[in-house]
């Protein structure tokens, strides 16, 4: 028998039943869903309940499992997510790997399957409480990744970055999506005084209202529907340190008043309870819209906004970076076929050419994304062009939309989505930020296209 919670995603009635059966009779716990929307839904209400596995359909109608998949890792949900596929799509499976997936089991699999990934997560649950309760006595804090740069405007950042570790303010740091904006905000926390706590993160455009409030300020048992126990905040748990807020921009104006208190009065409430609890925080927020304009439009608190941005940092895109790209691109291929365990030394002339001479729309996160994917693809141990096939034809956003080729507004608006659908490796929330429209706007817009499936109409 085991102890533990499991959710369950697929629309085939049949497997739904063959898992309820085999785990119920184990002991476990089980919440189930028939489809990718209302399992969505849950999570963006409930989170993952304390749930042990999410055992996930890839091919779903309505929404597709690597989908759900990539917005569980967004919402910093913690929970080992389980791939369920056919043989005909293991292709899904790979990629669900590299996003992040757990594991996956091909349809039909044997019970003795679940059963064996399920000891080994309910034994990895035992080992990370150990783990954390061990870290936090310690206090070691968390490792930080090196940031890579040589260019003339990153270098100004980062020598203000580490003047401002030194002090107490809080920090806006500000930059398009995947410039590192995460990354110089945990390096001003492990230069700061308050390196040996905690640097907690947590993405407030992710998460629905009644979650992130629960997130960050905890609540009590009972508080509402679903609190089965009393659960500690970010807040409490971030004392002493730093806590990154990031997109800040989208916190809604109920959350902006609460966190407001936290920075005036140093204490806040958890949600349902009548005490206030004191802490002492270091903010870091970030954020991709422009902050000064949401508070002319009176969709981001003044009070809130000035209280933050006592020091403002702004990282630069990297097009405007120079050098900066082929260091970060060698730096990557260093990384990855380490990873791979494969030898994989330099770039071809004509692939670096074509690196430098992109302009990186998804910024490092996209350039990291596609050294991974050519040192996947790249036989022998240089880099060539043909890795990067995205980059072989000119880019919709420049050169295509030239007087030289007169086509329609609506061929270029669907060929730019797709292109910015694929440097951010189909994650729509990014893809949507990065086109600057709205999640839904972009939702029906693939729709409209038929971009659904990579564009192949
Ligand atoms: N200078 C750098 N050197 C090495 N890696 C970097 C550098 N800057 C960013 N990265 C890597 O690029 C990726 C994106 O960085 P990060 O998450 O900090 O960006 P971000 O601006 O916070 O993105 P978003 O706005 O989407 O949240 C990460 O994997 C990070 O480790």
């Amino acid at each position: 028998m085991y102890n533990g919670r499991v959710i369950i995603c697929d629309d085939e009635v049949e497997i739904l039943r063959y898992l309820s059966k085999i785990l119920t009779a184990k002991g476990l716990d089980l919440e189930v869903f028939s489809s990718g929307t209302s399992l969505m839904s849950f999570l963006e209400n409930h989170g993952v309940d304390a749930a042990d596995l999410l055992l996930l359909d890839v091919r779903m109608p309505d929404l597709d499992g690597l989908e759900i998949l990539q917005r569980v890792k967004k919402m910093n949900l913690e929970v080992p997510v389980v791939m369920m596929t056919a043989y005909a799509s293991i292709n899904s499976a790979i990629e669900a790997m590299k996003l992040g997936a757990y594991d996956y089991v091909t349809k039909p699999f044997p019970k003795e399957k679940i059963f064996g990934i399920l000891e080994k997560v309910l034994e990895r649950k035992e080992l990370l409480k150990e783990n954390s309760a061990l870290k936090d006595e310690l206090g070691i804090p968390s490792p930080s990744t090196p940031l890579v740069f040589s260019s003339e405007s990153f270098r100004r950042v980062h020598e203000m970055a580490m003047l401002v570790a030194q002090s107490e303010s809080n920090v806006v740091i500000l930059g398009e999506s995947g410039t590192g904006k995460e990354l110089v905000a945990s390096l001003i926390h492990n230069n700061s005084p308050r390196a040996k706590e905690r640097f907690l993160t947590i993405n407030c455009a992710a998460l629905s209202d009644t979650l992130l409030e629960s997130q960050l300020f905890g609540h009590v048992r009972g508080a509402f529907t679903g609190a089965v126990n009393a659960q500690k905040g970010l807040l409490d748990a971030a004392n002493n340190g730093t806590l990154f807020l990031d997109e800040v921009g989208d916190m809604s104006p109920a959350i902006q008043a609460k966190l407001l208190r936290v920075l005036q009065e140093g204490d806040f409430i958890p949600v349902g309870d009548t005490k206030a609890r004191s802490v002492d925080i270091r903010f870091v927020a970030a954020t991709n819209k422009d902050l000064e304009e949401e508070v002319r439009q009176k969709r981001f608190r003044e009070d809130l906004y000035f209280r933050l941005n006592v020091i403002s940092l702004h990282l630069p895109p990297l097009r405007e970076r120079g050098d900066d790209i082929e260091l970060l691109a060698r730096h990557f291929l260093t990384k990855y076929a380490a990873r791979m365990k494969r030898e994989i030394t330099d770039f071809t002339r004509e692939a670096m050419q074509l690196l430098t001479s992109y302009n990186w729309p998804g910024n490092i996160r996209e350039l990291e994304n596609a050294i991974e994917r050519a040192a996947i693809l790249t036989r022998g141990h240089t880099i060539t062009a043909e890795t990067l096939p995205v980059w072989r034809n000119p880019q919709p956003a420049e050169a295509k939309t030239g007087v030289s080729r007169l086509v329609s507004l609506e061929t270029v608006e669907r060929e730019h989505i797709l292109h910015v659908l694929k440097a951010s490796g189909n994650n729509k929330s990014r893809a949507a930020k990065i086109l600057e429209i709205a999640r839904r706007t972009l939702d029906r817009k693939i729709e409209e296209y038929g971009l659904e499936d990579g564009g192949s109409r």
